[in-house]
């Protein structure tokens, strides 16, 4: 009974962030998650990171695995040049429900379509349905035993390019050693890893960052 805990941090976004102003957004939610309840969304010291490589990436399409809250939605495509945009696959029904409002809080809806469903239905359909040739970059942050299945169907749907960067979030905690072994041992990606912390915690955790060679 009672609100969620994803609802308790939409309710404190709409009460304190700036409508239209995304780094409200991000700010309000990251202090909503230091202060009163600890939560999934990548964070502040991990989302810095994450800021960076969209930096040197610029990429036009964007797919994230794992929207939740919708907070690196919203801190990835603040970030995209005009034209550019973000599809970002949920499965849960009511996190979406939660992250479109957050988006529109930011005021970012344009620029990010969110894709209700499991993502090993959604990535096969990407092509045909959702008109997408290959995406620049994707971003995984969702089930950490489904980084290695998703980006094995990335590859066989044919939306990687010679150059794709894959970017994911806790290959330390909770950790994805199968998904670390796969791209750091296969000669098709140039793998790099950025050591970091847990969001809002002194734990440590860690992105990896690898570019698939096509
Ligand atoms: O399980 C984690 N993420 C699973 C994400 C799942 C999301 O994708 C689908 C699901 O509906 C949810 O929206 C996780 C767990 C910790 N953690 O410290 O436990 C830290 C993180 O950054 C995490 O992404
Ligand atoms: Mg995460």
């Amino acid at each position: 009974s009672g609100l969620s805990k994803e609802e308790r941090i939409l309710d404190w976004v709409k009460q304190h962030a700036v409508v239209g102003d995304p780094q409200s957004v991000l700010d309000t939610i990251d202090q909503y998650c230091y202060q009163k309840e600890w939560a999934m969304n990548v964070g502040d010291v991990k989302g810095l990171i994450v800021d960076k490589v969209i930096e040197e990436v610029k990429p036009k399409i964007l797919l994230e695995l794992g929207t939740y809250c919708g907070y690196s939605a919203v801190r990835m495509a603040r970030l995209l040049p005009p034209g550019g945009h973000l599809f970002s696959i949920e499965c849960n029904e009511s996190f979406a429900a939660i992250a479109q409002q957050v988006i529109e809080v930011a005021g970012l809806q344009d620029k990010i379509s969110i894709l209700k469903g499991p993502s090993q239905e959604i990535i096969p359909q990407l092509k045909k349905k959702y008109e997408i040739n290959t995406v620049d970059m994707v971003f995984l942050d969702h089930w950490k035993s489904c980084y290695v299945p998703d980006t094995k169907l990335l590859e066989e749907s044919g939306v990687l390019r010679k150059g794709s960067v894959l970017l994911a979030d806790n290959v330390i905690c909770p950790g994805a050693p199968d998904f670390l072994e796969y791209v750091r041992n296969s000669q098709r990606y140039e793998c790099t890893n950025y050591p970091a912390t847990v969001e809002y915690m002194h734990m440590n955790d860690a992105l990896e960052k690898a570019v698939f060679l096509g």
